[in-house]
C-alpha cells in the first residue's frame, strides 16, 4: 500500500483562487491588499522565493512591492525602510526574507515591523496571540500545515498524538501550539530527545520541520500516521529533498506531503491570507 499524497500546489490553487475573490471584493470596496517584501543580499533560493512570492500576489489580485538591497545595507537603514512602510496606508504586510546578512540582527528588524503588518507571524506580539488564542497572525508554514490536514479532514485533533520534530521559532514551535489549539495532545521533539523513534511511532500525526535529510524513515512510524514533511534539503544528487524519507514512509503512511510540491506553496498561500486578512481588518 502507498500513502495519499497531500498536495500543496493543489490546494494552494484553491485557497488562491479564494484569495483572490476576497481581493477583488475588498479592492471594489476601495482597499486594495498590498504586500512589501524586503530582500538583503543576494541569497539565490531567497531570490526565487521572494520573486515568487511577488507574482503570487500579482497572481491574486494583490499589490506587492519588491525591496531589494545589496548584502552591505545597514541594519539602521533597514529599521529605518520598516518604520516607514509601518506608517505606510497602502502596505498591509511586511515581510523581511530570511536569513538575513550576519552583521544584522534579525529580531530586532523582526520586532521593529508593527504587529498589524507582521503577516510572516514571526512578532512575538503574533507567538503570543497564538499563545493565548487571541487574534494575530499565524506562522505561514505552520499555518499551511494546518490547512493540509484540513484538507484530508483532519481540524478537530481531539484524541490524536501529534509528534512534531524540531523547535525552531519560526516552524516547530508555533506549528506545536497550532496543533495543540486543535485539540491535539503534543509532542515536541529536538536534538536532546533521547529516542525520537520511540516517540514517532506513538504518533498519529508527524510533523518533520528539522532541515536535515531522513531524520524520518519507515520503521519509525505508526502505520496510518500522516506524515507532514516542512523540511528542504538536497540530496547527493543536488535534488531537492524533505526531512523524511519519502520513498520508505509512504509505504507506511496513510498520507504524506511531497517535497517539492507539499509545504513550499503552501508557505507562499498562507502568507496571501495573512495579507488579504490585515487589509480586511483595515477595511473593518
Ligand atoms: N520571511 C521569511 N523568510 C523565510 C520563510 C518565511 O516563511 N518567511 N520561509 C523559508 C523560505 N520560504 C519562504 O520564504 C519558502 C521556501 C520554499 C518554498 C517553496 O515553494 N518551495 C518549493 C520548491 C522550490 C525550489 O524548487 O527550490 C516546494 O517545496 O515545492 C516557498 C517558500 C525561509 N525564509
Amino acid at each position: 500500500m502507498s500513502a495519499t499524497l497531500i498536495d500543496g500546489n493543489a490546494l494552494s490553487q484553491q485557497l488562491r483562487g479564494e484569495v483572490a475573490q476576497r481581493a477583488a471584493a475588498l479592492t471594489a470596496k476601495g482597499v486594495k491588499p498590498g504586500l512589501a517584501v524586503i530582500l538583503v543580499g543576494a541569497d539565490p533560493a531567497s531570490q526565487v522565493y521572494v520573486r515568487n512570492k511577488v507574482k503570487a500576489c500579482q497572481d491574486a489580485g494583490l499589490h506587492s512591492v519588491l525591496e531589494k538591497y545589496e548584502a552591505s545595507l545597514s541594519e539602521a537603514e533597514l529599521l529605518a525602510r520598516i518604520d516607514a512602510l509601518n506608517k505606510d496606508p497602502s502596505i498591509h504586510g511586511i515581510l523581511v526574507q530570511l536569513p538575513l546578512p550576519k552583521h544584522i540582527d534579525d529580531h530586532k528588524v523582526i520586532e521593529a515591523i508593527a504587529p498589524a503588518k507582521d503577516v510572516d507571524g514571526f512578532h512575538i506580539a503574533s507567538a503570543g496571540a497564538l499563545m493565548v488564542g487571541e487574534v494575530g497572525f499565524k506562522a505561514c508554514t505552520p499555518y499551511g500545515c494546518m490547512k493540509m490536514l484540513e484538507s484530508i479532514g483532519m481540524k478537530d485533533l481531539r484524541g490524536k498524538h501529534a509528534v512534531v520534530i524540531g523547535r525552531s521559532n519560526i516552524v516547530g514551535k508555533p506549528m506545536a501550539m497550532m496543533l495543540l489549539q486543535a485539540n491535539a495532545t503534543v509532542t515536541i521533539c529536538h536534538s536532546g530527545t533521547a529516542d525520537l523513534a520511540a516517540m514517532t511511532r506513538q504518533a498519529d500525526i508527524i510533523v518533520a520541520a528539522v532541515g536535515k535529510r531522513d531524520v524520518l524513515r519507515a520503521d519509525m512510524v505508526k502505520p496510518g500516521a500522516v506524515v507532514i514533511d516542512v523540511g528542504m534539503n538536497r540530496n547527493d544528487e543536488g535534488k531537492l529533498c524533505g526531512d523524511v524519507d519519502f520513498e520508505g514512509v509512504k509505504r507506511v503512511a496513510s498520507h504524506i506531503t511531497p517535497v517539492p510540491g507539499g509545504v513550499g506553496p503552501m508557505t507562499i498561500t498562507m502568507l496571501l491570507v495573512n495579507t488579504l486578512e490585515s487589509a480586511e481588518r483595515v477595511a473593518g
